[in-house]
């Protein structure tokens, strides 16, 4: 057998890396109410996904106001507009073979539906998860007070509450969470995207 050119690939190097660039990516949309569980489900699968080598984002709906949709607030079209700018960041990742986490409430099924498109026209995998913790639940979680302020007439259009949430008819998985544990809700998800040949 002769010895390979310096330099160039062997023809296991060659495989290892058509492996790494078959790698199929995939964007996971967490959807539900404030304090359903979609940020730190998110970063519990992350984690495991790390450990078992997978390229993660989590596309974090808070960080993503910060900048990339800076300026919008929470009426129906602002939330449009940044659900549709989260799609287009999210999908480009996992077109790049990346697993995009998004834990955004995006609280209208048309435009839940306008990201499923874009997945599809793209060829691209899309997973929707409906984090389906009840209100009464949230609520008292409260994580960032919201739910208090909206009580004290402080803030209004909080989702759930006194502005809609449509929920998904047919997700990929629905996660009631407040019969979980947080590790649990995490290893329901891996599930699936093992099952489907993600993770
Ligand atoms: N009025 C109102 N309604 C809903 N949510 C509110 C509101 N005001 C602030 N927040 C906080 O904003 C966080 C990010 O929202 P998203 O970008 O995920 O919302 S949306 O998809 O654009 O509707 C969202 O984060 P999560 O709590 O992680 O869901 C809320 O905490
Ligand atoms: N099974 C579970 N999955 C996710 N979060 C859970 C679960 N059980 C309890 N929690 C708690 O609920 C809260 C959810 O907050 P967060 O993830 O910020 O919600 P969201 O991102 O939907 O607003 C956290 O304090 C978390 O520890």
């Amino acid at each position: 057998m002769t010895a390979p050119t310096q330099g160039a690939p062997t023809p296991q190097e060659e495989n290892h890396s058509a492996e790494e660039n078959d790698v199929t990516g995939a964007t996971v949309w967490l959807t539900g109410l404030p304090s359903a569980g979609k940020t730190t489900i998110a970063y519990a699968l992350a984690d495991r996904l790390r450990a078992a080598g997978r390229r993660v984002e989590v596309l974090d709906g808070d960080e993503i106001r910060e900048f990339l949709s800076a300026g919008l607030g929470f009426s129906r079209e602002d939330r449009h507009t940044n659900v549709q700018r989260i799609a287009f960041v999210a999908e480009l990742l996992a077109s790049h073979g990346v697993l995009a986490l998004v834990p955004v409430i995006a609280p209208y099924a048309d435009s839940r539906d306008a990201v499923r498109k874009r997945h599809q026209a793209a060829g691209t995998t899309y997973v929707e998860v409906h984090v389906a913790t009840p209100v009464d639940v949230c609520s008292v979680r409260d994580v960032k007070g919201l739910y208090a302020k909206q009580a004290a007439g402080e803030i209004s259009g909080l989702t759930g509450v006194d502005d809609p949430y449509e929920e998904p008819e047919a997700p990929d998985l629905r996660i009631e969470s407040q019969d979980q544990t947080v590790q649990e809700s995490a290893a329901a998800l891996h599930a699936l995207l093992t099952e489907r040949g993600l993770a």
